[in-house]
């Protein structure tokens, strides 16, 4: 049967080549975590002894394990499609259970070496090969799904692999107990065994499965220089990508480093390579439990806020670990780093996903996932070296001798990096500004949000005009941005709903006098959702840039119209609209107070879907909005609109007046050393 004939209900697992070829995947990350695990723990017992040659022969494993990737990664994808998916597959299968099976019988370093780059070589046939045949596998609306199980057995495999490493250590421990002559060498050539067995079973999966197609179209997969470069070009335009990529880098490198040294950092800790097993579980366990349960703990915390807490923890956490010389603590320190890790890179993850529109977000993950790629290769490569250049150095207290060593040396630049990368994304990205951090961590592991008592500090001006139909805001917003541009502010001068483009189609929905069916609900929702794309496009840019910000309504109107016209509960209102806002609030709202008798009466034209409501409705309109008034008035002017303009815009001048900054800041006094022209 054809993969677009099947069912579309069916879970993707029923279909029975895709499982196949998804076990032969599960087999193969597992089978290359334990590789990681075995050859490194190789390396570092066949140099036992000198601390120095031992931390850089670790390092050269994980530069030869890195360098063919980058290297040669985009010319392998093209070569690969060049072949028999299946046939490439099979063969590279065969190749690399006989060059793991083959380190342990040579059983020398170069070997090791010279087998993980063939290694290296043979994956980059067996990936895209694997990549471009699940799509001819799975039909088009199963792909997200295939995609996501793919990516569970790429990470979820780590952690069974490092207790599966842990296992086999503490049995060859055992048969060296018994057996002379069988010694740690031998111990980790069992792990090497396993993984070739795994490679060997997914040669066998692959070879029975039929159905793969031969070729179609050949994969371009560009190079990683190439895909930093173009990337960059995407990502430097916006602000909060910007942030969240240097925070995911720095969160990476900060790994990177613990990768590097964990054997070394490990055995001078007293554990062998069981310890060091364990030790890798603990980081993969922390972050599956971090991505399920640290969200969940924290929902209230904004995401931003979170994503630069978790990165700023888990450096400082890493300083812990690289300090306590306890392998029971350092293990428990470890599934905290995880966590911190695992929270950060779901959040970063899924704010790219949200924020980077929908034509470039192939370009950005590409991008990051190269960029990280570099950065990984190279802390691998410095990790080391730093770690041997720094050897071994005892502080004594008296009778007190502490050991710090290259590795811990290396822990603790990792962990100041990634606290340092955490503070700075989170200065960079907090959307909670004059909000306490603690007193919002607080109220959030309490299940609650913190009430944003003060408005977030922002260079610019945010002023709103709110009020009844035709009570005059849009007169006044215009007479207010024409005085303001004309003393030489910057001046954006905007209005809800329809500032931007999904927003002018939802005031379409909105207002359309035909629409008729719209529930309350729904038009609650709607107007948020216009809302968070004008605070997120237009306003905070706008407010970040020190400009002056004008808009004719805001929250209020929602709070008004939606929850005291339509009666929704104004609690979900104000709460929908503070997630929509992420918070940010005027500092001054200008209230022009119009009977709705006398501004219903002011409109030309035909009665949009709200202006036909009865007058009712509009009374308790502008009874909420006087109500809001009187609650905060310092944060309020409430102008009589029955006035004639001029002495309502004098008005609002004259409170304006009283908000604005300096037409010329001091710096720019302090740089020229003049004083501005003065002219009567
Ligand atoms: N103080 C005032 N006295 C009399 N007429 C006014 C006054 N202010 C505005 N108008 C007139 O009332 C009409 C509606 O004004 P405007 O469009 O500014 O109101 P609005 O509050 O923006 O209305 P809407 O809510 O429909 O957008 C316009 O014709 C305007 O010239
Ligand atoms: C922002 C916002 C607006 N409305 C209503 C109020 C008006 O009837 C229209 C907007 O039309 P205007 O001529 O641009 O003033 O939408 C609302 O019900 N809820 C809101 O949040």
């Amino acid at each position: 049967m054809s993969a677009l004939g099947r069912s579309r209900s069916a879970h993707v697992l029923a279909n029975a080549p895709f499982r196949r070829l998804w076990t032969a995947m599960s087999v193969c990350s597992l089978g290359d975590w334990l590789n990681i695990l075995a050859v490194t723990a190789l390396a570092g017992n066949l140099t036992q002894g000198d601390y120095r040659v031992q931390s850089l022969a670790i390092g050269g494993v994980f530069i030869a394990k890195m360098l063919p990737a980058v290297l040669l990664g985009p010319l392998a994808g093209v070569f690969a499609d060049r072949f028999d998916r299946r046939l490439t597959m099979f063969t590279a299968d065969l190749a690399r259970f006989a060059v793991v099976l083959s380190i342990p019988l040579i059983n020398s370093y170069q070997w090791l070496i010279i087998a993980t780059v063939l290694i290296e070589c043979v994956n980059l046939f067996w990936v895209p090969a694997k990549d471009a045949t699940v799509p001819n596998l799975v039909p088009k609306e199963q792909l997200e799904s295939a995609n996501r199980l793919n990516l569970l057995v790429t990470y979820g495999t780590a952690p069974v692999a490092a207790m599966l490493f842990a296992a086999l250590s503490v049995a060859g421990g055992v048969i060296a107990s018994m057996v002379p002559g069988f010694t740690s060498v031998q111990s980790t050539a069992l792990a090497l065994i396993v993984n070739a067995c795994a490679y060997l079973v997914s040669a066998f999966l692959i070879f029975t499965l039929r159905g793969i197609p031969r070729r179609d179209g050949a994969i371009s997969t560009p190079s990683v220089l190439r895909q930093i470069v173009e990337g960059w070009r995407y990502v430097g335009r916006n602000r909060l990508v910007r942030g969240l990529i240097i925070g995911m880098l720095g969160a990476f490198a900060a790994g990177g480093a613990v990768i590097g040294v964990a054997k070394i950092y490990v055995e001078a800790l007293g554990g062998g390579d069981a310890a060091y097993g364990v030790v890798f579980c603990a980081v993969f366990t922390g972050m599956a439990l971090g991505i399920f349960f640290g969200l969940r703990l924290l929902r209230e915390l904004s995401r931003r806020r979170l994503f630069g807490l978790a990165i700023t923890v888990a450096g400082l956490v890493l300083v812990a670990t690289a300090l306590v010389h306890n392998l029971v603590i350092v293990v428990m320190l470890t599934v905290a780093l995880g966590a911190c890790a695992g929270i950060a890179w779901i959040i970063g993850y899924t704010l790219i996903g949200l924020e980077v529109e929908d034509g470039l977000r192939g370009r950005t993950f590409a991008f990051l996932q190269s960029t990280a790629r570099v950065t990984l290769l190279v802390v691998l490569a410095v990790a080391n070296p730093i770690a041997a250049v720094f050897g071994v150095h005892w502080l004594r207290f008296g009778a007190f001798a502490y050991r710090f060593d290259g590795s811990n040396l290396v822990l603790v630049l990792g962990g100041a990096l990634a606290t340092v990368v955490g503070i700075l994304a989170l200065l960079h990205m907090d959307d909670r500004k004059g909000v306490p951090l603690a007193a919002d961590v607080i109220a959030a592991v309490r299940g609650e949000r913190f009430p944003a008592e003060t408005a977030e500090q922002v260079p610019g001006l945010f002023v709103a005009f709110e009020g009844g139909e035709g009570s005059g805001k849009t007169t006044q917003s215009r007479l207010l941005a024409i005085w303001l541009r004309d003393q030489g502010y910057d001046v954006v001068q905007t209005r809800e709903p329809g500032s931007t483009k999904v927003g002018m189609r939802l005031r379409a929905i909105l207002l359309d006098a035909a629409e008729r069916g719209l529930s309350a609900r729904s038009e609650a929702l709607l107007y948020a959702a216009d809302r968070a794309e004008h605070v997120e496009k237009v306003i905070r840019p706008a407010l970040y840039r020190g400009s002056l910000v004008v808009t004719d309504r805001y929250v209020d109107s929602s709070l008004a119209y939606q929850g005291a016209g339509r009666s929704l509960d104004p609690e979900d209102v104000s709460k929908i609209n503070a997630w929509a806002t992420s918070g940010l609030v005027p500092h001054l709202t200008v209230l022009i107070d119009t009977p709705p008798e006398v501004g219903l009466t002011r409109l030309g034209g035909a009665a949009d879907r709200i202006e036909s409501e009865p007058l009712e409705f509009h009374q308790r309109v502008r009874k909420e909005f006087r109500t809001l008034a009187a609650a905060a008035p310092e944060r309020y002017l409430v102008v009589d609109g029955t006035l004639p303009p001029e002495v309502i815009t004098r008005q609002i001048q004259d409170r304006v007046h009283e908000l604005l900054p300096d037409p010329v800041p001091r710096e720019s006094e302090d740089a020229t050393g003049t004083m501005p022209a003065i002219r009567d």
